[in-house]
Order: C-alpha cells, then sequence, then structure tokens
C-alpha cells in the first residue's frame, strides 16, 4: 500500500545530506553566465570540448542520454572565436543558369547587400513600369484616335498580362541569402540530428513552372542544409548511425573538403539539375550517441573524427562527495533559472532532490549524472509549489512529484503488479516446487517481478536439453547455458537423459541479461530435487559457472518493486549490497539478504523436508568437484538454451 506524502516525510531519515553547507534555498546561488561552466560532473568532457573549441577539432561523444552531451557541444559554440562567421550568398549565373554562383562575405554584409539589389530592382521596375504604362496609353489613345479600339484593347491587355505575371529581370538578379550570421555573435550552434539529406546537406526546391517567364530562378531555390548554416560554429548529431550511408558518406566529404555543393536531394525533382558552386561548410563536428552508434557509424566518418579530433565517454555518475552535492545544489538553481516560472527550491526540497540524486545513481557512494530526468523531476515538483501558490518549493513538492511524474516504465511496472495480483498470478506466500520469484528491471528507473518456472521431464532424445522461453535475448540464453553447469554440480545427477524446461512469465517484451540466472538455477534445482520454495522471496543475481553469485544493475529498483508485490525477503548479491538505496518506506517492508554463492541462495528459498540432511548434502556437493558423466559416444551431454 502506498504511503501519504506526509506519511514518507515522517519516515525520512535525519541524515543532513547538505552535510553544514549553508545555504537555505536555491535562490542564494549565482549561476554561472557560460553554459560551459554550468556543466556538472563531466569534468573530462569540459576538459576536451575546451581543448578542441582552442583547436577546432572534432568530437565524439559517447554516452547515456540526458548527460550533457548536447549542452556540451551548445558550450562548445559560445567558446568559439566570432571573427570567423561569414554571410554566405548565391547569385544568379548568366552563363550556365543551373550552376548559380557562391560568395562568401563578412558577416552581417549579406543583408546588407541583399538590401542594397532589392532597392536597385525596385527602381528599375517602377522605371520600367512607367514607359510600360505610357505605351499602354498611347496604343489606347491610337485606337480611339484610328477606330481600331477592340484591338487596341487586346493589345493593352495582352501588355499588361505579360507584365503581370512575368517575373521583371531586376528581380532575377537579386542574390539570395543562404547563410547570414550577425558580427560578434556566438558562433552558430546546429542541431542536425535525424536530418534526412536535404536538411542536413542543402536542397534546391522543385520548381512546376520550370520555364515560360513564370518560373523561379534556379538560385533562389537553392535551400542551405545543416552543415551550411554551422560554418563557423558547431554542427551537432546526435544518434549519428542513425543518418543513412549516404548522407554520413556526404558529410565525411563535406567534413575533409570544408565546402560541399548543394544540389536537388530529390532525383525527379527540377532541383536535381541545379548544383551550385561549392558552398563553404567549415564546421566543427560533435557526433554523438551511444555505444551502438559508433558500431553504426560509416567507419571512414569514424576514423576522420578519430585522426582529426576526440571521443569521449560521458560518465553516467559522480562520486557523492560535499564538493559534489553542493554541485547539485547548483543544479537546482541552474534549472530553476533556466525554467523561469518556477518558485526556488528551500533547504529541505534541495535535500529531496540530492537523495533522490543519489538512489537514481544505482551506484553506492554515487549521485546521477541523468541531469535531464533530474531537471524533470526538478520542474514538476516546481510546477505543483508554483499550482499551489507556494512561494518556495519544498520537500513535500518534490516527493509529490516523484509519485505524480512516474515514468512509463514505472507506471507499466505498477500496472503490472497490480494485473496479476488481479488474476492471482503474483504468487507472494507459501511453497511451490520448481517455482521462483525472479526480479528485472524495466528502463532505467522501475523494477518488477518476473516469475520463472522449472519443470523436468525425460529426455525425448540422445541428449537431454534445457529449453527456456519468454522471450529471451542473447544474454539471457547464455546465462542459461551457464546453469546447466551448476545443475550438474548442486544436483549431482547426470542429467542428459532429462529436458529441463523453463519458463519467463509475462515477457512480453523479452528478457535481456544475466540478472535471472540464480533464479533459473533455483527453479530448476527445486524441480529435478521436488524440493519447494519460499514464494515470499524474491531474488536476483548474475551466476559464474563455478556458483559465484555476481552483481547486477537496477537493485534497488528491484527490491522496492519486490516490496511493492509483498514479498517479505530479497536476496541479492554480496557486490551489490552498498549499492542499495532503498526509500525508508520499503526498508521496514523486506528483509534484504545479500550472497555470494549460490548455496546460500538455496539454504534461503529452498524448503527441503529434512533442512539438515539437506543442508549437510549441499556442503558437501559444493566442496566437490563437479561430476564429468561420460555419454555413449563419449562426449559430454550437451545442453543448451533454444
Ligand atoms: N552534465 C550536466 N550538467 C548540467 N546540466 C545537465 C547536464 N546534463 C544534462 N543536463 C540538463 O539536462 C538537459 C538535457 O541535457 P542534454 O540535452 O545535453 O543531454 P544529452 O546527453 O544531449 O541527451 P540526448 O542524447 O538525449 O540528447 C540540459 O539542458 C541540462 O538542463
Amino acid at each position: 500500500m502506498e504511503e501519504s506524502v506526509s506519511e514518507i516525510l515522517e519516515m525520512k531519515s535525519e541524515e543532513d545530506v547538505l552535510q553544514g553547507y549553508d545555504v537555505s534555498s536555491s535562490s542564494e546561488i549565482t549561476v554561472p553566465p557560460r553554459l560551459i561552466d554550468q556543466v556538472i560532473g563531466q569534468e573530462n568532457a569540459v576538459e576536451v570540448i575546451k581543448k578542441a573549441a582552442t583547436q577546432r577539432r572534432h568530437v565524439m561523444m559517447i554516452g547515456n542520454p540526458g548527460t550533457g552531451k548536447s549542452m556540451l557541444a551548445k558550450a562548445m559554440a559560445e567558446l568559439l572565436p566570432k571573427e570567423e562567421l561569414k554571410d554566405i550568398l548565391v547569385y544568379p549565373n548568366l552563363d550556365d543558369s543551373n550552376n548559380p554562383i557562391i560568395r562568401t562575405v563578412a558577416s552581417g554584409r549579406g543583408k546588407q547587400i541583399v538590401a542594397a539589389h532589392k532597392a536597385e530592382a525596385g527602381k528599375r521596375k517602377q522605371m520600367r513600369n512607367t514607359l510600360i504604362m505610357l505605351l499602354i496609353f498611347g496604343i489606347i489613345g491610337y485606337a480611339l484616335i484610328s477606330g481600331q479600339w477592340l484591338m487596341g484593347i487586346i493589345a493593352a491587355a495582352f501588355i499588361f498580362m505579360a507584365l503581370q505575371y512575368s517575373r521583371p529581370r531586376e528581380e532575377a538578379m537579386i542574390p539570395k541569402l543562404l547563410v547570414s550570421s550577425e558580427p560578434n555573435a556566438v558562433a552558430p550552434f546546429i542541431d542536425g540530428t535525424g536530418s534526412h539529406a536535404g536538411a542536413l546537406l542543402g536542397d534546391v526546391r522543385h520548381d512546376p513552372f520550370q520555364s515560360g517567364g513564370l518560373e523561379t530562378p534556379a538560385h533562389d531555390r537553392v535551400e542551405a542544409g545543416a552543415i551550411h548554416r554551422s560554418n563557423g560554429g558547431v554542427l551537432f548529431i546526435d544518434e549519428i548511425n542513425t543518418l543513412t550511408p549516404h548522407s554520413q558518406q556526404n558529410l565525411l566529404t563535406a567534413l575533409q573538403e570544408g565546402e560541399f555543393p548543394i544540389t536537388g536531394q530529390s532525383e525527379r525533382s527540377s532541383g536535381a539539375m541545379v548544383r551550385t558552386e561549392p558552398v563553404p561548410c567549415r564546421f566543427i563536428m560533435v557526433a554523438a550517441g551511444n555505444l551502438d552508434a559508433v558500431q553504426g557509424m560509416h567507419p571512414a566518418l569514424r576514423s576522420r573524427i578519430r585522426g582529426y579530433g576526440y571521443e569521449v565517454y560521458m560518465q553516467d555518475t559522480m562520486l557523492d562527495t560535499p564538493e559534489n552535492r553542493v554541485k547539485f545544489v547548483r543544479f537546482i538553481a541552474q534549472e530553476v533559472k533556466n525554467d523561469g516560472k518556477i518558485p526556488h527550491f528551500d533547504r529541505s526540497a534541495i535535500e529531496e532532490v540530492i537523495r533522490e540524486g543519489q538512489r537514481r545513481s544505482n551506484r553506492k557512494g554515487h549521485l546521477t549524472l541523468k541531469l535531464r530526468d533530474m531537471g524533470g523531476l526538478i520542474r514538476v515538483a516546481g510546477d505543483i509549489a508554483r499550482q499551489e501558490g507556494a512561494d518556495m518549493t519544498t520537500a513535500e513538492h518534490v516527493l509529490k512529484a516523484k509519485q505524480s511524474a512516474r515514468s512509463i516504465e514505472q507506471q507499466i511496472s505498477d500496472e503490472y503488479i497490480t494485473r496479476i495480483r488481479d488474476y492471482d498470478l503474483s504468487v507472494v506466500t507459501g511453497t511451490q516446487i520448481g517455482r521462483v520469484n525472479g526480479l528485472a528491471v524495466m528502463g532505467s528507473d522501475s523494477g518488477s517481478i518476473l516469475p520463472i518456472v522449472a519443470e523436468v521431464t525425460p529426455s525425448q532424445g540422445a541428449n537431454g536439453t534445457v529449453i527456456a522461453t519468454g522471450l529471451l535475448k542473447e544474454i539471457a540464453k547464455e546465462s542459461i547455458q551457464n546453469v546447466s553447469a551448476i545443475l550438474k554440480k548442486f544436483t549431482g545427477r547426470d542429467i542428459r537423459n532429462m529436458d529441463v524446461h523453463v519458463q519467463f512469465i509475462g515477457t512480453y517484451s523479452g528478457v535481456e541479461g544475466d540478472s535471472a540466472s540464480i533464479s533459473v538455477a533455483t527453479a530448476v534445482i527445486s524441480a529435478i530435487e521436488g524440493i519447494p520454495v519460499k514464494q515470499d522471496v524474491a531474488m536476483t543475481g548474475s551466476l559464474s559457472v563455478r556458483g559465484d553469485v555476481l552483481p547486477i544493475g537496477g537493485v534497488t529498483y528491484k527490491i522496492e518493486a519486490a516490496a511493492k508485490a509483498g514479498i517479505k525477503t530479497v536476496i541479492i548479491p554480496k557486490a551489490n549490497f552498498g549499492d542499495v538505496l532503498i526509500e525508508d518506506r520499503y526498508r521496514t517492508m523486506v528483509e534484504i539478504i545479500p550472497v555470494e554463492h549460490i548455496e546460500e541462495v538455496l539454504e534461503v528459498a529452498l524448503v527441503p523436508q529434512n533442512r539438515e540432511v539437506f543442508l549437510n548434502k549441499l556442503k558437501k556437493l559444493a566442496a566437490e568437484p563437479a561430476k564429468v558423466f561420460e555419454s555413449s559416444t563419449g562426449a559430454a551431454g550437451s545442453h543448451s538454451a533454444a
């Protein structure tokens, strides 16, 4: 049952997370003016960006979303010299209209040049119109005098229409300002993430008329791409691997040449006929993504960035030191200032945000650096305070925000727990043979119960197999194979004549990772030996082939999910014990048992008829080397996950 916010507040531990730091509200904190000085916890990346900005080098940033990659790229643009900014103009080419001319002028000059051309064209147009009006009146006058008035009106109308719909030559000669900049402005920061070829490399619009005086001149249809707009500045591309190979290839050419002509990107458009002179694109590339981005990237592009730049890995967490907590307070002040609408945070709210930062780090002694999500929490808490008309955001608002701003994964996890309760699928009492309550993480901030059942049947073939189902992905499948080794050791039986079936229940979006290994081993050993498993116990842990319980991720969220579901005991790897930062309200609901070896798991979870005999057998099996069973063909039995 969920406690109310006031109950949770009462239960809060007394730890002074600000440890003597004398601050009563985020309004007392000064936010540094430069963006680079606002970046928190990414000292290495900040150094790299500063160096790369001075040396004009490219940068590749790899790391999780929301850790400050685009913020750093923006900060880099602020550090670049302003003198290098230029305006780029595109002019018509009288010799070859499909090859518009490109000119680069000083920053701010482009607008003046276009304005001067427009003024000149306006003057000429006015002069021409006056002459033509005189001609029309002349024709009409002559027609009236000579009596040929019908011919006169037709001729006048024809001349008028031609004038109205044809594009005056003077206008067609006005250059187009392709890229503009203000003198002494900050260098451009262009985000080219997810751009299709036209938006990235420039494009030439289609002209439906194409001839007869009604057409738009080719140079007027030329559009700059992100690579051109970032000339002299920073081009940031997140998830770089999602660009097509063609775009990545062209990006590489642009990087190498520092200029790239603009042509129509759609083959069947009239724009495809047009190709401008090369357009300057001397940008610094900041490519970003997670590890997949490196693998999916065009090798030549990667090698260019490596050869002419830096690669930097973004940190997910920082040490939970007093200095870093102070930085966290500054982060709150920054977010409040950037939002501009939410009230400042008082000391209690600051402390609550820091506690949440500790929890979300998923590591003992660390604070999370997934600060975009933390920023989201700060904004929701501030909005709640604003709605309530409070002058300050308090701990109560932060707690309410945590309850209302649950991630999709948290909502699904809670819904899942309710559903399995409704359908009596969640078994959290009594004992069962071959059934274990495993635990899984969903997304990055929620957990769920993952029931696993095992059944053993006589083998259908010469050698038994382990058949595992539940949309298991690679690592999960491999972990089941490793469990086979444990089965041989801890049952002491020849499992070649058995088929072992393992089912992960309700895993509609698949299972990845090996953190269910101890649950699978326990379920199967229970099924083989016919020993019941306690259902008020849940467990999580990876397993070595020798039976050592290895650390896993998301331990805090898994324990909280177990507590919510009504589990009384949670077995976790001893190595993870320090990472447990469960909220105070769950502390009284579950007992946490850290273990190092599978026999400790079995000791806690299994309920043998004769505990003494069982424990002695376990001790003996753990001490003995695993038995080798010779198969009829001489090879050891091959058990594999399917
Ligand atoms: N290291 C940081 N220091 C200060 N603020 C941060 C940091 N990381 C993220 N933020 C906050 O989160 C916001 C979003 O971060 P940002 O867009 O830079 O993340 P990202 O790593 O580029 O994520 P994605 O890859 O999803 O675009 C920033 O505008 C800032 O408010």
